[in-house]
């Protein structure tokens, strides 16, 4: 089989597109490992699957880690997305509709290149995220083989974890974010992030992404780690996180309110494989 796929970034968070309209797209785990892996395929932390709607929605999202798995959300993603369909003359709309696993979203290209993307409210029930635990709280005790650490908790359609540190260069990124991704709290796992507060409106950030591991950057993990530091009181409701990869801008009005992300997306090369 022979797939015409783009290569895109988002801040360095990467993705391989593919056109599943104009193109049968039928992928089993396997496959996409194959696609996702550095040595052996095109190589990327995510790949990104353009489908007709099944509803009302413009274009149906599919979202797969590069361990081949299916998810929820993809932020960075969901901006290389409305990129990509303008791009590739699927669309001339500047605000389109996108059904993903997780509901409906809605990016909007802006003039100046960045697009904006409404990511829908943050999810705090514990059982929506899903994590275990006997009520909701602002943070939790997370049990971890050497001493518990705090976390806040959340959903942007995916789950997240969020941590604050004092020194985001020494954060336990690989170690203690592999263990949290994979624990026992977090049936579906988790992705998990390390929140640095510069001031009230800049934060630093690094995310220990399920199913990709530490990425250059992640646009869900940066509104989780925002709405976090609005809840612990730590930050204003605009901020710029800043990420290895480059900056988002992400704002939040606050409970009931939905989480707006504004940053780059680049084509970075087109080609053909068989698989
Ligand atoms: N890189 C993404 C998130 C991709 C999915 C995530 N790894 C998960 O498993 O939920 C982003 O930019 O949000």
């Amino acid at each position: 089989m022979k797939l015409k796929f783009t290569k895109m970034q988002g801040l360095g968070n990467d993705f391989v597109v593919l056109d599943g309209i104009n193109q049968a797209v039928n992928l089993d785990r396997q496959q996409i490992r194959r696609l996702a892996d550095r040595h052996f395929g095109i190589g990327c932390d995510q790949l990104l699957l353009v489908e007709q709607a099944q509803g009302q929605a413009d274009f149906r999202y599919r979202i797969f880690n590069a361990d081949g798995g299916e998810v929820e959300q993809c932020g960075n993603g969901a901006r290389c997305f409305v990129r990509y369909v303008h791009d590739h003359g699927l669309t001339q709309n500047s605000e389109i509709h996108i059904e993903t696993l997780s509901g409906v979203i809605s990016p909007r290209l802006e003039n100046n290149g960045n697009i904006t993307v409404n990511m829908g409210k943050p999810i705090f029930e514990p059982e929506r995220i899903p994590f275990i635990a006997d009520q909701c709280a602002l943070t939790y005790q997370l049990e971890l083989p050497d001493s518990p650490v705090t976390i806040c908790a959340l959903s942007m359609g995916n789950p997240h974890a969020v941590r604050v540190v004092t020194d985001i260069a020494r954060a336990p990124v690989a170690t203690e974010g592999a263990l949290i991704e994979q624990h026992r709290r977090f049936p579906n796992k988790v992705n998990v992030g390390y929140l640095q507060v510069i001031d009230r409106n800049h934060i630093k950030l690094r995310v220990f992404e399920r199913g990709a591991g530490e990425t250059l950057a992640c646009g869900t993990g940066a509104c989780a780690a925002v709405v976090a530091g609005v809840n612990l009181g730590l930050l204003d409701r605009q901020v710029v996180v800043s990420t290895q990869g480059g900056e988002l801008t992400i704002s939040w009005q606050g409970h009931g309110e939905p989480v707006w992300m504004t940053g780059p997306a680049v084509t970075v090369f087109e080609g053909e494989i068989n698989l």
